[in-house]
């Protein structure tokens, strides 16, 4: 058994958490899943547990921190992160919140292109587990690794989250762009426009450059912006066919994190006078403000500008 059989428990039942609880257990952990639903008692399930992860959807971030210290954590406890969004109110990313409440505790990001369905039918794929202590991560990285599933060192938590929260947004452009059949020349036009974007913002919010080259950054980049599994990708193709945002959500199952993330992200690029053209059309797409083919034509006639600036 790997690393003494650590306790794992994982907060989230959706099927992210699930995900990696089954990768967990197929490493012969000891993996609990806690849920709302569940009705079981969560201070009685961490009693004895070494790592929290938490799989929730960013509004459930602050509700789950809140319960925890009801619950007066033990400070031994790894925590990592597996979030992919930014909280609404103090426009914060889910390290910063979980690193604030639990300052002592051990804390990890996990993120890179990992569409769930995928990983759960076996096939290979890789993530990123980043922490400032290189130690806590090591460990993430030996519990989760597995013949189909790929662990990497980063120490850049703050980049490795920033990558999968900013390209949800990237995924509904890149839906809008082939729900319209725009064709193979704008989709490599989009995403290649898009990583400059995620970078400028990206770094201005903390996160070192190199790291959105990475497979949490273009890596993620590339697998939802290329996947009908991707809720976020479904919800732009959807968007391009006509239908309502409402109409959307109600059949989308589970949560595309880049709808709450856009919203956000105008607000802080409105603050820190960032430039972001493509999250500034998916935002007006969003808000019902302009037409999927308005969003396309803003884009292609604003100013001509050199490539890199
Ligand atoms: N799906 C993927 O392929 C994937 C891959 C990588 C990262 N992620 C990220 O992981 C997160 C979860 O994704 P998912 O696909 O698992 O989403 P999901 O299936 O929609 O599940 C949402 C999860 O968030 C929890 N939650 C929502 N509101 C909450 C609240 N107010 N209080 C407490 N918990 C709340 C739910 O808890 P309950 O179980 O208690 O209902 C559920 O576990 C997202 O940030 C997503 O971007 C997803
Ligand atoms: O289904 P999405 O759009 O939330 O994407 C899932 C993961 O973030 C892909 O890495």
């Amino acid at each position: 058994m790997l690393e003494n059989a650590k306790k794992i428990t994982v907060i989230g039942g959706g099927i992210w958490g699930q995900t990696l609880a089954n990768l967990a257990r197929l490493n012969h952990l000891a993996v609990r899943v806690w849920s709302r639903h569940t009705g079981e008692d969560l201070g009685a399930i961490i009693a004895d547990t070494e790592v929290i992860i938490s799989a929730v959807s960013i509004k459930g971030v602050v509700p789950t921190i809140e319960k925890l210290q009801q619950l007066q954590l033990n400070s031994r406890i790894i925590i990592v992160t597996a979030t992919k969004g930014l909280e609404p109110i103090t426009t914060r990313t889910p390290f910063h919140l979980w690193n604030q409440a639990f300052p002592a505790n051990p804390l990890v990001v996990l993120s890179g292109p990992n569409l769930a369905k995928e990983i759960n039918q076996g096939l290979p794929a890789a993530t990123v587990v980043a922490s400032y202590l290189q130690k806590a991560a090591i460990l993430l990285q030996k519990l989760l690794s597995g013949e189909s599933f790929r662990v990497y060192l980063n120490s850049d938590p703050l980049g490795t989250e920033l990558g999968g929260t900013l390209k949800n947004v990237m995924a509904i452009a890149s839906g809008v762009c082939d729900g319209l059949q725009l064709g193979t020349n704008a989709k490599s036009a989009l995403l290649t426009r898009a990583l400059p974007e995620i970078v400028r913002v990206g770094t201005c919010l903390g996160g070192c450059q190199e790291t959105f080259f990475g497979l949490s950054g273009l890596g993620d980049l590339l697998a939802t912006c290329n996947s009908p599994l991707s809720r976020n990708y479904q919800v732009g193709y959807q968007l391009a066919l006509g239908l309502s945002l409402p109409e959307i959500l109600a059949k989308l199952e589970g949560t595309a994190e880049g709808i709450n993330t856009t919203e956000v992200l105008m607000r802080i690029a409105q603050e820190k006078n960032l430039y972001v053209p493509i999250t500034c059309q998916v935002d007006r797409l969003l808000r019902g403000e302009i037409s999927p083919q308005v969003a396309v034509y803003e884009l292609m006639r604003r100013d001509l500008k050199a490539e890199f600036d």
